[in-house]
């Protein structure tokens, strides 16, 4: 009788605390990033080392005293300064028109200011339940040449010999995701080299072409610019201010 009675005592305590386990609801989700989206902000303005979020625990962020180190022109990870990004690098993959893994390490590297410009950006596109999703940010000279050899048309690989914003560290490729982490619809793949990447193809459905504005506008408010030929592609604005640089990414 005693053992029956601690079954159903044991019983309706999983009972209970399964019960307990709640689902996070979107609603959640979005809450959790606007808290962790005012962290970078306080990161960012006020150069006060990061509190911990559940999206950090993972990661070894800048300290304090790094990031008040840091120079503009300094090469950040991106992820160790803010955890709420999105990552599909495609040049650490095969799935690339190179079809080739010409990157070792899959970190988004930037320059501080790049870095900086980004997370106010993504500040914004968090507030609407969306963030920005990375398939490049620097890339080393080398691959620049690679690409251009597989590739020699200006208006979707710049010329290594003037040097790509992506070489100086101000260039990224992007798109937006929501908070089930679902990329939206831009009406091409990434790397889709022809017309319909184009900002003036306009032959598209109304809500891919939002889609499409929403990333621009608000990257161009936060200091980017678009080229003509890829809805994916931005730069930072003075670029030229920034060298080319040629060194190899590692994740050590
Ligand atoms: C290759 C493509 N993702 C890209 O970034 N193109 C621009 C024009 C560049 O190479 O800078
Ligand atoms: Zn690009």
């Amino acid at each position: 009788m005693k053992y029956i009675l601690a079954l159903i005592v044991f019983g309706s305590i999983v009972l209970f605390s399964c019960k307990e386990k709640k689902k996070i609801t979107p609603k959640e989700i979005q809450e959790n990033l606007v808290e962790t989206n005012d962290v970078a902000k306080e990161q960012v303005e006020s150069g006060v080392g990061q509190k911990d979020s559940p999206a950090s625990l993972n990661v070894q962020l800048y300290s304090k005293e790094e990031i008040e180190s840091f120079k503009d022109s300094t090469f950040v990870i991106l992820k160790k300064l803010d955890t709420t990004f999105l990552y599909s690098m495609k040049y650490a993959t095969k799935d690339n028109f190179l079809k080739e893994q010409v990157y070792d390490c899959d970190d988004c590297l930037v320059r501080y200011k790049t870095a900086k410009q980004l997370i106010k950006a993504n500040n914004e596109f968090k507030k609407a339940g969306l963030r920005i999703l990375f398939f490049d940010c620097y890339r080393p000279l080398y691959v620049q040449k690679k690409m251009w050899k597989i590739y020699p048309d200006k208006r979707y690989v710049a010329d290594p010999s003037k040097g790509s914003n992506h070489n100086r560290g101000t260039a990224i490729d992007i798109t937006l995701a929501d908070l089930k982490n679902d990329t939206l619809a831009m009406g091409t793949p990434f790397d889709y080299f022809g017309k319909k990447a184009h900002h003036a193809y306009l032959n598209l459905p109304d809500s891919i072409l939002n889609n499409r504005k929403k990333l621009k506008s608000t990257m161009e408010k936060h200091g980017f610019w678009s080229i003509t030929s890829e809805w994916w592609h931005y730069n930072l604005s003075q670029s030229y201010k920034y060298p080319v640089s040629n060194f190899k990414t590692t994740c050590d």
